[in-house]
This record gives structure tokens, C-alpha cells and sequence, in this order.
């Protein structure tokens, strides 16, 4: 008897504070289907922009005006897949997998979602405020549309769980910490594994054999040190707030700042949450969070734009210089995400001055653009200095793809 083989198409749902990132893609051999973006969720200027790439020669369409909320946003992006021939009801699906950012300790790999795994995700909502609950309609309303389809979380923090107690603790009281399970859980993880991944191959090693500095810049901004393709330690900590300098989050600052803003300043701590959260970073030092703005206003002369940028490139250069000695070696500095990428004045001004660590940036190879991963050092460099395009999509399809395969083989036992 012949079987038509397994479906293997997995619909990758990347919910943001404001956003939906989508891609419909083939795990089997990676082709992609579809692609798109909803931005500015909530806003009078909300914009979906669907790719269709099944057929050769369709074209980009767009869609302009508001989109009220990320259930909405969800069912025009069904629109558009339906309209290609691909919609949610296609047999060919075989699971909807989406990116959870906060797992907490109890999720370190890829989770079929069932009503008690989504009320743990639920749980989590105070420590992910941003993005769990974005994370939590994307699967709702996927689910409302697919029931019968299996869906799966994977988790920022699952690749982070690796942490040593030592990176890990706040020093804190312990018990307090525990009670209220207080630790440094770091975020992006599907991106540090992926990118670390991708960098060893850059340099033809086996990741077991190479020790990465992944710097990820994009709106969120996180740093980690992967010894041996293993976490070690990671700037973000409870929550996606602590470390580099974001693009409307602060990162770092003395604890101390939210007791002064409450006591002195008189703001009530949702109100210092806010600021830190939402009108902190770039956009409270300067007016802008996009770094393509940034750069244009300091080549026009202005100077809060100068300063902001010099305070984003201090912190990263502090945390590479802390993850370096944490690691002892360091084969490779990674860039990636959409400032990572993209902005090499970041990735200049970062690696300037480290000469004597053995890191640095050759200019000619710094200024190409492309969408390859690439070398960005000198030859003689001790540590390569890398351009690494991440993709949470595609690993989270993989992972998704993985999960469905091995549920339904232990069904068939
Ligand atoms: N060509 C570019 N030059 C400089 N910065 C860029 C460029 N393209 C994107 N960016 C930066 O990347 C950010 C978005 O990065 P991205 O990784 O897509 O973020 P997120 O996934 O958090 O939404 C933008 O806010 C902008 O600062
Ligand atoms: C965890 C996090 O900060 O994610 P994003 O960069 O998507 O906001
Ligand atoms: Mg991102």
C-alpha cells in the first residue's frame, strides 16, 4: 500500500509587543511559502506586508490602515495565506509552531502546547509583560482557526537553561530568590543557538570545539557567551530588561534609580515600569529607536543622537569585554539581528580599540552588504569577527518539525 508521505509544512507565528513576524515554510527541505510582517499592532498606522514565494513571480502585497489588536492581526494574515491557495485549513500543515519568549525553568525544549502548558505560559506573564501575552493570543487564536492541528511553543529562554548557578543568581537573598523564583533566565535563545550554531560552521569547525560571543541587536538587544555550543552566561536576566542598551529599554542601571524615581520622584512603579520598558534606551535618550534614523541625524550634527549612540556601543563593548573573560578563549564575535546585521558603524565602534585582544574589524569587509554570513576581520585577527543573519523562524520550524515527528511516531507505538 502506498502512503502519501507525512505533511511537513509548519506555519512559524513570531508575536512581538507590536508585531507578527510569519513565515509558512517546508521543514523537510526548508523551501519557503510565504513570508510576511505585521507591524504596529494597535496604532492608526498599522501595515502588513505578505511574500508569497510557492509561485514564481507573485507579488509583494500590502495592506495599510488599523490593525486593533494581535487577534486581528492573526486572521488578516490567514486572508492572505488563504489567498495564495495556503490557508490554515491546507491538509499539507502539519503544526503551527510559535516563538514564547519567557518558559521559566520548567520549559529547556520545544513543548506540544496543551491547556496546562498554556496556562504556565500564562503564569509567566509578569515576568515577560511584553511579549508573553502577545505569545499567548497568537496560539489562542491559531488554535480557534486549527484545532485539530498540533502547536508548538519554543521557548527565548530554553537555550539559556545551560547556565551555570554562578551567572544565573542574582545576589540576593536566597531564600527570597527562590520563593519568588527569582533568576537570570536570559531571552533570544533560539537566536544564540542558531547564530553560535551557524557561526562554527562559518569557520568549519564542529560547534563543540568553538567559544562565541553572539551579539543580537535588534529592537530587544541581548549578548551571550556560548562556550562549546552551551549558554555560559547572558545579558537579559528575570526579564527581557536587564543588560545592553535596547532600542526603548534602559538595560542596566543601579536598582536603586527605581526606589529614587518612587520615593523622590513620586512615579508609582507601573509607571517606572513604563519608562524603562517603553520610553527608556534610544528612544528616551534621543527621540528615536530605529538605528537608520539615528545614524542620519548624527551625519546631520546632532548631538543627543551622537551621544545616544555612544551610550549603546559602551555598554556592548563592556559586555564583550566581560563575556571574553568569562569564556578565557574567544574564536568568534558574532553580529546579527536587524542592527547586527545591518548597522556596521555599531559593529565598528564595538570592536574599535581591542587590538590587543586579538579582535578586530577590517573596513572594506565591515562596509559589505549582503545576506550571507560573512567574515568581517583581517586575516591576521587571533578571534574572527563575524556578520551571522539570524533566522528564529527556520529553527523554530525545525524544532516544531522535530516535536510533531516525534509525538505522532510515539503515537504510532
Ligand atoms: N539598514 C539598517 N541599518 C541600521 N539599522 C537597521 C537597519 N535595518 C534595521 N535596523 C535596526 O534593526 C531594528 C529591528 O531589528 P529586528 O531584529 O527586526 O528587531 P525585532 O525582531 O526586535 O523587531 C530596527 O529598529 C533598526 O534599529
Ligand atoms: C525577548 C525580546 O526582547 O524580544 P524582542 O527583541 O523580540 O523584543
Ligand atoms: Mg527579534
Amino acid at each position: 500500500m502506498t502512503t502519501s508521505p507525512r505533511p511537513s509544512r509548519i506555519l512559524v507565528l513570531n508575536s512581538g509587543s507590536s508585531s507578527v513576524k510569519y513565515q509558512l515554510l517546508d521543514a523537510r527541505d526548508d523551501a519557503r511559502l510565504a513570508v510576511g510582517l505585521v507591524e504596529r499592532i494597535g496604532e492608526e498606522t498599522s501595515r502588513l506586508v505578505h511574500t508569497p514565494l510557492a509561485h514564481e513571480g507573485a507579488e509583494r502585497r500590502e495592506r495599510t490602515g488599523p490593525v486593533a489588536d494581535h487577534a486581528s492581526a492573526l486572521k488578516a494574515v490567514a486572508e492572505e495565506l488563504a489567498q495564495d491557495g495556503l490557508g490554515l485549513d491546507s491538509p499539507e500543515l502539519a503544526a503551527i509552531g510559535h516563538r514564547v519568549v519567557h518558559g521559566g525553568l520548567r520549559f529547556t525544549r520545544p513543548t506540544v502546547i496543551t491547556d496546562e502548558v498554556l496556562a504556565e505560559i500564562e503564569r509567566l506573564v509578569p515576568v515577560a509583560p511584553l511579549h508573553n501575552p502577545a505569545n499567548i493570543t497568537g496560539i489562542r487564536t491559531a488554535q480557534a482557526l486549527r484545532p485539530d492541528l498540533p502547536q508548538v511553543a519554543v521557548f527565548d529562554t530554553a537555550f539559556h537553561t545551560t547556565m551555570p548557578e554562578s551567572a544565573a543568581r542574582y545576589a540576593i537573598d536566597v531564600e527570597t530568590a527562590d520563593a519568588h523564583r527569582i533568576r537570570r533566565y536570559g531571552f533570544h535563545g533560539t537566536s544564540h543557538a542558531y547564530v553560535s550554531r551557524r557561526t562554527a560552521e562559518l569557520l568549519g569547525k564542529d560547534p563543540s570545539e568553538v567559544n562565541v560571543i553572539v551579539l543580537h541587536l535588534g529592537n530587544g538587544a541581548s549578548a551571550s557567551a556560548v562556550r562549546g555550543g552551551v549558554c555560559v552566561d547572558t545579558s537579559m536576566g528575570l526579564t527581557p530588561l536587564e543588560g545592553l542598551v535596547m532600542g526603548t529599554r534602559s538595560g542596566d542601571l543601579d536598582p536603586a534609580v527605581i526606589f529614587h524615581l518612587h520615593r523622590v520622584a513620586g512615579m508609582s512603579v507601573d509607571e517606572i515600569d513604563a519608562l524603562l520598558n517603553k520610553k527608556s534606551g534610544l528612544v528616551g535618550l534621543c527621540g528615536d529607536n530605529d538605528m537608520r534614523e539615528i545614524r542620519r541625524r548624527i551625519d546631520e550634527g546632532d548631538e543627543r543622537a551622537r551621544l545616544a549612540f555612544d551610550i549603546y556601543v559602551h555598554r556592548l563593548k563592556k559586555y564583550l569585554g566581560a563575556y571574553y573573560a568569562v569564556l578565557g578563549r574567544v574564536d568568534a564575535v558574532a553580529f546579527t539581528a536587524g542592527v547586527g546585521e545591518n548597522a556596521a558603524p555599531v559593529r565598528e565602534a564595538a570592536i574599535a580599540g581591542l587590538e590587543e585582544l586579538g579582535v578586530a574589524v577590517d573596513a572594506e569587509l565591515n562596509a559589505v552588504r549582503s545576506d550571507e554570513p560573512r567574515i568581517i576581520s583581517p586575516s591576521y585577527a587571533r578571534v574572527a569577527v563575524a556578520v551571522v543573519p539570524t533566522d528564529e523562524e527556520l529553527e523554530i520550524a525545525h524544532q516544531t518539525f522535530a516535536v510533531v515527528n516525534g509525538a505522532t511516531e510515539e503515537l504510532n507505538n
